[in-house]
């Protein structure tokens, strides 16, 4: 599955709606795996798009939010494979689509990955944050997030929030599909029953909280402050160029 949505991959609500179409018929096709990876020489994922929670309908934010909740339920709690190959830099959301896959491969350059939300004034969601801790060891996720620490390649394999350094976008496919050859003598469902057993924790907290969670980001998006904030920040964005 190949993300493109130019320039920069945000996920807004039509991207998150395609992802979660697509994953439905991988599922439903009964294909082995998916690699997730990126169209963007540069950019897998820039994480969700500010612009579906600035200055909001509420409507269409309550989607965007239930949506991403439903891919995140498909992608983490998928019976196939799932491999990330990292082509770019991977923020925030960018970052919870890879982990939320059971291998990750990024290739080598001056790209960055993680949670940064704390530095934008904002507080990861549990499931954010459950998905990370199924990754790399608590303290280290406590560290990061906390710090909104953006790993550069080395320390993100160091820590094993990467699996693999690859050279290019190809390279970094060609060892996902080292990875899922791993299973070619394992019974697959065996493998896939394991799986979802290692995830089960995570999927259930998610699956009792899901209004919780929706009504604490509505709130959150509502909130004049963040919308505030939020304004600057997409200026700082801007300012970039
Ligand atoms: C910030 C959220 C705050 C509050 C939200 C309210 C409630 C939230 C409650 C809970 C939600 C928490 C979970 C949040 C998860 C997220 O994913 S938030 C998004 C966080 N993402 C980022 O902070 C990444 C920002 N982007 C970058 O750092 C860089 O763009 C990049 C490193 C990914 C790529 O760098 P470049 O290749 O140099 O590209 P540019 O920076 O020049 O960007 C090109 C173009 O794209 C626009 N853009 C970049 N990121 C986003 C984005 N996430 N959403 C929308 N648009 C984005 C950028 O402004 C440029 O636009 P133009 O200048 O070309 O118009």
């Amino acid at each position: 599955m190949t993300l493109q949505r130019p320039p920069v991959n945000s996920l807004n609500l039509d991207l998150l709606k395609e992802m979660s179409k697509s994953l439905d018929e991988i599922a439903k096709n009964k294909s082995k795996a998916m690699i997730l990876t990126s169209a963007s020489p540069k950019v897998f994922s820039a994480g969700l798009d500010i612009m579906e929670m600035y200055k909001p309908d509420l409507k269409r934010v309550e989607e965007f939010w239930t949506t991403l909740q439903e891919v995140w339920f498909k992608l983490f709690g998928s019976n196939f494979i799932t491999a990330a190959a990292i082509n770019g830099h991977a923020p925030a959301g960018g970052c919870l689509l890879a982990m939320s896959c059971e291998y990750r491969v990024m290739t080598g350059g001056n790209f960055s990955i993680g949670l940064n939300e704390t530095a934008l004034g904002i507080v990861a969601p549990n499931w954010f944050m459950d998905t990370m801790t199924n990754t790399i060891p608590v303290r280290e996720a406590e560290y990061a997030l906390t710090t909104a620490r953006m790993f550069n390649v080395e320390e993100a394999l160091k820590v094993g929030l990467i699996d693999e350094v690859a050279t290019d976008k190809d390279d970094a496919i060609a060892k996902c599909k080292g990875f899922i050859g791993k299973f070619d003598r394992i019974p697959a469902l065996a493998r896939s029953i394991t799986k979802l057993k290692m995830r089960q924790a995570a999927i259930k907290r998610l699956q009792d909280g899901r209004r919780e969670d929706l009504n604490e980001f509505l709130q959150f998006v509502q909130n004049p402050k963040i919308q505030k904030s939020l304004e600057m920040y997409i200026q700082s964005l801007k300012k970039k160029a």
